[in-house]
This record gives C-alpha cells, sequence and structure tokens, in this order.
C-alpha cells in the first residue's frame, strides 16, 4: 500500500512522501481515516479500510464523526479520497447486511444517513476525488460531495438493483437531481455501472483525471473557486438548493432505516446476495 500523503498549497496540490507542514487533525484518533489539514483550513479526508473501503458502521461513524469535527473547526474546504488506487469505496460491507441481525443491518443504514445529514448539509464545499471504482454506497458517498473528479477506466454508479434491491428513494432523488429522470430511471432499473467517461457524459462526474495526482490537482481547482466568494453567501445558497432532501431524510431517517432493514431481511434479498457474494469470488478465481 503506497504510503503517500498530500500536501494542498495556495497554488494547487502537491502529491509528496514528506509530512513536514502538514498539521494532522488531533481531535480524533482514526483506525479507518486520514484527517490532514493544509495552512488554508482545507482538509483532505482519506477512507483506508483495506482493502476496498467497505463502508462498515465503524468507518461510517469515523467520517461521521470528522465531519462533526470539520464543521466545529471551520473548515475552508473537504478533499474525500481513497487510499486506494484501484477502488474508492466499495459500497456498504456487504458482510454487514447478510445473514446479520436487523439491528445491525439498520445500525449500519442509519449511520449511512448521519453521514449524508453532514456530508450533504455540509457548511464548507465538498470535493470527491475518485481514485477508483465506486459502485453503489462509494458513488452515493461521491454524490453526498458537491463535485466528483473521477480517475480514467473506473466504474461507478448505483448497481444495487444488481444484488437483489432497489436505491431508497431519497438516493433515487440524488440521482435524479444529478444527471436527469430519464438517465436515472435507465441507470438505476438497470443496476448500471458507467465506466469514467460515460459517466462524464451523463455528468455523474465533473471531471475526469488521468491519474490521482490530476485529481487532486482539479480538486483543489475547484475548491479554490470559492476563494473570492463570501462564504456566508455560498452556504445559504447550498443550503436553499439542498434543503428539501436534507429536511426528508432528517424527519424520516428512521422510517428509511426501517424500510431498508425490512427490504434486505426478505429471504429472497438474502438470496440475491449470496449469489451476488458467489458471483464476486467466482470472478476472483477465474482472474487467477
Ligand atoms: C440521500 C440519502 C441516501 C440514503 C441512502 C443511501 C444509500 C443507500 C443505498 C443503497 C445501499 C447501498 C448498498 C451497498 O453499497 S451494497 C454494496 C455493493 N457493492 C458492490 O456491489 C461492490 C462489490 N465489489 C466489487 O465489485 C469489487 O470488489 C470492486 C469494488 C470493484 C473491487 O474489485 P477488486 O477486483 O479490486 O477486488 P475484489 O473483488 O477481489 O475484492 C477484494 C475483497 O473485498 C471484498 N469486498 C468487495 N466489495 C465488498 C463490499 N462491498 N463489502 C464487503 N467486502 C467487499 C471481496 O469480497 C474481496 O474479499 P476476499 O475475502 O475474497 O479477498
Amino acid at each position: 500500500m503506497s504510503s503517500y500523503v498530500y500536501k494542498t498549497t495556495r497554488r494547487g496540490v502537491l502529491l509528496a512522501k514528506t509530512v513536514s507542514y502538514q498539521v494532522r487533525l488531533c481531535s480524533g484518533n482514526f483506525r479507518h481515516l486520514e484527517v490532514l489539514k493544509d495552512e488554508n483550513n482545507v482538509a483532505i479526508v482519506t477512507m483506508k479500510r483495506a482493502p476496498v473501503n467497505s463502508l462498515n458502521t465503524e468507518l461510517l461513524t469515523e467520517i461521521s464523526s470528522v465531519l462533526t469535527d470539520l464543521e466545529e473547526t471551520k473548515c475552508s474546504g473537504m478533499i474525500l479520497t481513497s487510499f486506494s488506487d484501484k477502488v474508492f469505496c466499495s459500497g456498504l460491507d456487504i458482510y454487514e447486511i447478510f445473514k446479520s441481525k436487523p439491528s445491525a443491518i439498520g445500525t449500519s443504514f442509519s449511520t449511512l444517513l448521519e453521514v449524508f445529514i453532514k456530508l450533504y448539509g455540509s457548511t464548507f464545499p465538498t470535493v470527491a476525488a475518485i481514485t477508483g471504482h465506486a459502485p453503489a454506497g462509494g458513488c452515493v458517498l461521491g454524490l453526498f460531495c458537491e463535485y466528483r473528479i473521477m480517475v480514467q477506466n473506473f466504474k461507478i454508479g448505483l448497481n444495487e438493483d444488481q444484488l437483489g434491491f432497489n436505491a431508497p428513494s431519497p438516493i433515487v432523488k440524488l440521482m435524479i437531481n444529478t444527471i436527469g429522470h430519464r438517465n436515472a430511471e435507465l441507470a438505476l432499473t438497470s443496476g448500471r455501472l458507467f465506466t469514467t467517461s460515460q459517466a462524464l457524459q451523463v455528468g455523474l462526474v465533473d471531471e475526469i483525471a488521468k491519474d490521482r495526482t490530476e485529481a487532486f490537482e482539479k480538486a483543489d481547482g475547484f475548491l479554490r473557486r470559492f476563494e473570492m466568494i463570501p462564504p456566508l453567501a455560498r452556504n445559504f445558497t447550498k443550503q436553499s438548493m439542498r434543503r428539501a432532501l436534507l429536511q426528508d431524510v432528517t424527519i424520516n431517517r428512521e422510517k428509511y432505516t426501517e424500510g431498508f432493514v425490512s427490504m434486505i431481511s426478505l429471504h429472497e434479498v438474502q438470496q440475491s446476495i449470496a449469489a451476488y457474494l458467489d458471483n464476486l469470488k467466482n470472478k476472483k478465481r477465474n482472474a487467477h
């Protein structure tokens, strides 16, 4: 695993192997995250739950806790990324929703909603530097951010239907808001995963990068667009655009969680997940 760390400077982002002037966020001791801040108070949050950053409750809780920190310390922007040059995030940890107790499935999903509320509703600008595949919950994490830059030749999308269950309605709305009704319906009903260039074409991502370094340069470029915009005005506009969905999820969090748990606990859905996992294992076996 690479031990690269990232330095952001006023002029751009540099990939470096040194931590000389970086400030590590001290308020949290994280197992699955690295959080660095530069002198401009921009945070780089790197998910590092090997091998594929699957979102278990622990990782989700850490993301949620970092977001609280970033609000409290009035961070001026955030780049969300992955330690891996192959996978940004593989979605919810399938093993937490397969053959698990309803309470465990509920906790995992409810924590994802908490992350949604904090990340989608953050007062600071957010950008995802998607350095690898981003299926299902991985795509969802990217969608919670304001802007997505994706490294070429990977796949992204909401493939939940392939696992035998549907994406919950707030996520359908988010997808519609991002790529339009027609594209969203076609993509969601077939559980489509887009290549990076297809994702750019439909607007699921905003820019393509040739590699991680370029993804960071572009992420930094996005954040610098706001240097001359009064943060208060920017945030009012952001909140007004996002209010309806935020209120819906905040008010109905329990209802959405119960719906997700009931759906995932269905025998047919558990069977589909089992078949999907077999498929994933066979794909790996055949690749060797
Ligand atoms: C607005 C409010 C919104 C509220 C709701 C929001 C969202 C909810 C919406 C839906 C719920 C979300 C559901 C999900 O996310 S379910 C997860 C779906 N994920 C996938 O389908 C991805 C499956 N994985 C892959 O396709 C591939 O693994 C990969 C990510 C492309 C990587 O491929 P690669 O070849 O690099 O690795 P391997 O396939 O060999 O995998 C390595 C290792 O990791 C295990 N693994 C992979 N993915 C997961 C996962 N999601 N959870 C747990 N474990 C995973 C895999 O089994 C291998 O393990 P092994 O032990 O065999 O080494």
